[in-house]
């Protein structure tokens, strides 16, 4: 099958620093795939590089057949990507369901401007995008939340809230920035519900986490990165068995 999203030979540099090296990786449609690897292996440098965030020193993108590695984050937005950042801000002042429709705003005609200024001229397009994030709250469970003031909200609802907001503009493929990171038991569990619903929806998830249970039981496939490089990829059990992995990051299996 064709891959949604591949990722050819991506290498980014800062100074003297390799953060990523000739990076291959590819997205298949539906497949949830997680990146894992040490602190400092490339993570957050790769998820901005494939949100557009950062540019490649070298290497390409390609999204459904087409290179959008030089696009702005916008123009990747509308194609149907979106980020949940682990550290995205919450917008003060304003209430939780109008955060998360600025994730519909970022990839409509309006912008994310008239959300924050409430221009009436988009009065109609606001309207539907109101029904988009209140179904978005809703999926994440934060629908008697919606008329809160968001920086009520406390840190486990917030990381629903970047979820809700990615999901209200209609992705085709999710990035999720260490999702489960800060989250209790109960949270974690309904962020896993969650992810593992979209996935049986056909939604394509690009995971990275440090909490290996977390995605030895959501992704499809892992691939693990350590000083900027692919250690291996492939599905959990292999990954969790492979010498070279072990050695690296995961220690030995009990
Ligand atoms: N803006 C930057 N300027 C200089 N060096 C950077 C910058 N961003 C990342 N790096 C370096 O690139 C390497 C990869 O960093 P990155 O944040 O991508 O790793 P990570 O796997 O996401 O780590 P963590 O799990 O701690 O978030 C590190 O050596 C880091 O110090």
């Amino acid at each position: 099958m064709t891959a949604l999203l591949t990722v050819t030979n991506l290498s980014r540099r800062f100074g003297g620093v390799h953060a990523l090296r000739r990076v291959c990786l590819d997205v298949a449609p539906g497949e949830t795939h997680a990146v894992i690897g040490p602190n400092g292996a490339g993570k957050s440098t790769l998820f901005r590089l494939i949100g557009g965030q950062l540019t490649a020193s070298a290497g390409g993108i390609v999204y459904d057949g087409q290179r959008i590695d030089r696009l702005p984050p916008h123009r990747r937005a509308r194609l149907g990507i979106a980020i949940a950042f682990q550290d995205a801000p919450v917008f003060r002042g304003m209430t939780v369901v109008e955060n998360a429709m600025v994730g519909a705003h970022a990839v409509t005609r309006a912008g994310p401007l008239s959300a924050v200024l409430r221009l009436p001229r988009h009065r109609r397009e606001e309207k539907e995008i109101r029904t988009a994030a209140a179904a978005a709250l809703d999926r994440a469970g934060l629908a008697a939340w919606a008329d809160r003031p968001a920086e009520d909200l406390p840190l486990g609802r917030q990381r629903a809230l970047q979820m809700a907001r990615a999901l209200c503009g209609r992705p085709r493929l999710l990035l999720l920035d260490e999702p489960a990171s800060g989250l209790r038991g109960p949270e974690r569990t309904a962020l896993a519900g969650l992810i593992e619903e979209l996935r049986a929806e056909g939604l394509s998830i690009l995971l990275v986490e440090h909490d290996v249970g977390f995605v030895s039981r959501l992704a499809d496939r892992v691939t693990v990165l350590d000083l900027g490089r692919v250690l291996a990829t492939g599905p959990f059990p292999e990954i969790r068995t492979d010498p070279v992995v072990i050695s690296a990051y995961l220690g030995a299996p009990a």
